[in-house]
């Protein structure tokens, strides 16, 4: 790690408090392959919400879309993204939609500090080809239903904490993005919010 990086790492130790930096963006952005090393680069833990959503369903995410129907996906992924954060300090990788949902979203802004990773439409459909297990994509023009997710989402994406643009870099330089760009969030206040925040939880007074 660059001494840079170390510094930064050090700065978001220090003022984390009990949150947890909750990655959101589209499918592909890289919220589960950078999440994981921002965690690493923190020595703090990481959770992903679509891994915990199959483990305590016991189900695959195409079978709960596909049994359930997504009404039912979005409501148990309240419910786990709600429970994960009240386990931080950590690093936690939502699925594309968690954010797009209000009570999930306002969960979020309760305990999270949450980073938007941005991507453009080809490095996403690049990133998403590689792997079947996306059930809103299982359609005869995936590009089309990204390009109109796209559309439909960046506005609500972009009311998150941070933003860093997901580049054609490798994980570990998105990671070092990442870690950076919560640092300088943090340093110029971020941190007063996060006790904002645990002051409404504990007067019962919720912040959004
Ligand atoms: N910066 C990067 N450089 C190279 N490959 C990357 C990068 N970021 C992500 N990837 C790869 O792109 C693919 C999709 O990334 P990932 O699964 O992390 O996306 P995601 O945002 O978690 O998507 P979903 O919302 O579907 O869970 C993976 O194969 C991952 O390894
Ligand atoms: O963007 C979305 O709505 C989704 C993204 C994935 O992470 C999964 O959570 C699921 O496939 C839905
Ligand atoms: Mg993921």
């Amino acid at each position: 790690m660059t001494p840079e990086a170390k510094a930064n790492c050090e700065t978001v130790r220090g003022l984390i408090g009990q949150r947890s930096i909750v990655l959101v963006g589209l499918m592909g952005a890289g919220k589960s392959a950078v999440g994981r090393k921002v965690a690493a680069m923190l020595d703090l833990p990481f959770v992903d919400a679509d891994t915990e959503i199959e483990r305590v369903s016991a189900m695959t995410i195409p079978d709960l879309f596909e049994q359930y129907g997504e009404p039912e996906f979005r409501a148990l992924e309240r419910r786990v993204v709600t429970r994960l954060l009240k386990s931080g300090p950590q690093v936690l990788a939502t699925g594309g939609g968690a954010f797009i949902n209000e009570s999930t979203r306002q969960a979020i802004g309760r305990r999270g500090i949450s980073v938007w990773l941005s991507a453009d439409l080809d490095l996403l459909m690049e990133r998403v080809s590689r792997r079947q297990n996306r059930p809103l994509l299982r359609d005869p023009d995936p590009r089309g239903v990204m390009q109109r997710l796209m559309e439909e989402r960046y506005p609500v994406y972009a009311t998150a904490d941070i933003d860093v643009q997901s580049r054609d870099i490798t994980k570990e330089e998105m990671a070092a993005n990442v870690v950076a760009a919560v640092a300088e969030w943090l340093e110029a206040g971020g941190h007063a919010r996060g006790k904002a925040a645990e002051t409404a939880k504990t007067t019962g007074k919720a912040e959004q």
